[in-house]
């Protein structure tokens, strides 16, 4: 299956989850992200503000925007940019997603964990986006620990991985912890 076949599939896959369920299991992705090291110890926090298909981060972006700095992408024509989360100051921006207003960041460098939203997953850590490429683009400039987000049935054997597309170092789906590297 292609990228795009593949991305419709999941969306019709997506369309079988109800609100609760979604609600249960991002709240069990999100207890499994608190218990490990690479959270616990990150100050700077890379995170996304969900869509309604994707796992939902608000209440942990809530929970946690005091005791880290929690920084959120916004789109600025074809790349992502990062902004500094403040309580409250979100925009909708272009495809519908709240985006940060506070202080722009140029230095990633400083971004201790970065936690990335996927139509799907795969086991050694490929991501299939929305087709964009913004992600792609945006973690090649980060060297911090890269952690990838999913429902369950987003965690495939094998995706289609292009030149282009970065893998991540763990995947966290509500049944799994994938450890992406030897
Ligand atoms: N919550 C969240 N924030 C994010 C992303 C994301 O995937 N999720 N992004 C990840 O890159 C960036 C935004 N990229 C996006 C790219 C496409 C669509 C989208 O809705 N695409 C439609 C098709 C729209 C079109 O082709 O014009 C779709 O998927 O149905 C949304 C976000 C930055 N912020
Ligand atoms: N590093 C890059 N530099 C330039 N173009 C890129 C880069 N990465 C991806 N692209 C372009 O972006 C397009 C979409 O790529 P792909 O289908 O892998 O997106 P995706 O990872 O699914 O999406 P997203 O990251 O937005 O969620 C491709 O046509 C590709 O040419």
């Amino acid at each position: 299956m292609n990228k795009s076949e593949l991305r419709k599939k999941i969306r019709i896959l997506k369309h079988s989850v109800s609100l609760e369920q979604k609600k249960t299991e991002s709240n069990k992705v999100f207890s499994i992200i608190e218990s490990i090291p690479q959270f616990c110890r990150a100050t700077n926090v890379l995170l996304y503000h969900s869509l309604p298909d994707e796992v939902i981060t608000h209440e942990f972006i809530q929970k946690w925007h005091l005791k880290k700095n929690i920084f959120l992408p916004y789109v600025d024509n074809d790349y992502l940019q990062v902004r500094k989360y403040i309580s409250g100051e979100l925009k909708t921006g272009k495809f519908g997603i709240e985006e940060p207003t506070g202080p722009e960041i140029n230095n990633l460098s400083n971004i201790d964990l970065v936690i990335v939203p996927g139509m799907a997953f795969d086991m050694k850590g490929n991501r299939l986006g929305r087709g964009k490429g913004y992600y792609d683009k945006l973690l090649r400039k980060m060297r911090c620990y890269k952690i990838g987000v999913c429902y369950n049935f987003q965690l495939l054997e094998n995706i289609p991985v292009e030149e282009h597309d970065f893998p991540m170092d763990m995947v966290i789906s509500p049944m799994n912890i994938i450890m992406c590297h030897d």
